[in-house]
């Protein structure tokens, strides 16, 4: 099926590519899209021409089959590979950029720094760590300027990211941690749930109902905690009765090492975030 021409029609400082829109950047596209955004402002590359086209068909942006040729369109280009590929992207479109343009990453663990040193001096980097509940428009991103940004830069990709949910401007050296709580945390949070039903089935109850008694927990939990009437140490101790059901529970978690298991969870998420970027230098110099 024969891809809509690329459109000139969107002034050049509003486009904006994603370059890699895989399952990340394809969610914010499709989030920005839903929030409004004119379609015609996105490009989208993938190495999978059927994954593309699909984007193009169903959201109405820009498939371009050439990463230069889509740096060289946009104003703003958003680099959704991974990290072990995103240096030599940046290789690649670094011919096309110059001072006019700002590029974002969304790779885990790589430093403004880093990215600037495959780029040409002037073009302003901005790292964001976003998160899949974007998709729903219930996203968590940390967005960090680097030498080269300006404060205006960072404001726009604030104002992009919440367009899909929250943005919160941070230091980049807090960027690993973020991304150990926010970044991976949705996957965490299914693991404990798939844990939940699992146990709810292995005490009788029926699966579909194991899981919905377990999502609708976590959403009216999450609801609970978002008003911020009270802190989430008070929601706990309101649910737990003394002698009672919950306290049992709790105590088993306990006793299991819950928290020391999330401390060691969060600290290896984050050292997993630092390393990823001397895995991209050694990719790169193959
Ligand atoms: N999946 C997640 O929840 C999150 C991912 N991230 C970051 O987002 C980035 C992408 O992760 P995912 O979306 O999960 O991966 P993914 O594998 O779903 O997406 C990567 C996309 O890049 C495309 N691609 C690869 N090389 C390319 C190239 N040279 N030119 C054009 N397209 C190319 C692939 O076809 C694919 O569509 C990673 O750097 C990751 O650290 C950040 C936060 C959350
Ligand atoms: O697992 C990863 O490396 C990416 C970064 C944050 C969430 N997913």
């Amino acid at each position: 099926m024969a891809l809509p021409t690329p459109a000139a029609s969107v002034d050049r400082v509003h486009r904006l590519a994603f370059l890699g829109a895989g399952t990340m950047g394809g969610t914010i596209v499709a989030g920005l899209v839903r929030a409004g955004r004119d379609a015609a402002s996105i490009a989208v590359t993938t190495h999978t021409p059927a994954h593309r086209e699909k984007l193009a068909t169903e959201l109405g942006v820009q498939a371009f089959a050439d990463n230069r040729q889509a740096a060289a369109w946009a104003s703003t280009i958003v680099i959704g590979v991974k990290p072990a590929d995103a240096l030599a992207l940046l290789d690649e479109i670094s011919p096309e950029l110059g001072p006019d343009n700002v590029v974002i990453s969304l790779c885990a663990g790589l430093s403004t720094d880093l990215l600037s040193a495959h780029l040409p001096p002037a073009v302003h980097v901005v790292r964001v760590m976003p998160n899949m509940p974007a998709s729903v428009g219930a996203g968590m991103a940390g967005v960090s300027g680097g030498r080269t940004a300006t404060e205006h830069d960072v404001q726009a990709a604030i104002t992009l990211m919440s367009a899909v949910g929250r943005a919160v401007a941070i230091p980049e050296k807090l960027q690993d941690p973020l991304t150990a709580i926010s970044g991976s945390g949705p996957a965490y949070v299914f693991a404990f749930v798939e844990a939940l039903i699992e146990a709810g089935v292995t005490q009788g109850l029926p699966r579909g109902l194991a899981t919905e008694l377990a999502t609708q927990t976590l959403l009216g939990s999450a609801r609970l905690l978002d008003e911020g009437n009270d802190s989430v140490t008070q929601l706990r101790e309101a649910v737990t009765s003394p002698g009672g059901t919950t306290a049992a529970a709790l105590r088993e978690l306990d006793d299991h090492g819950l928290r020391s298991a999330v401390q060691d969870a969060v600290e290896a998420c984050a050292r997993r975030s630092a390393e990823l970027a001397a895995a991209a230098e050694q990719a790169d110099a193959r």
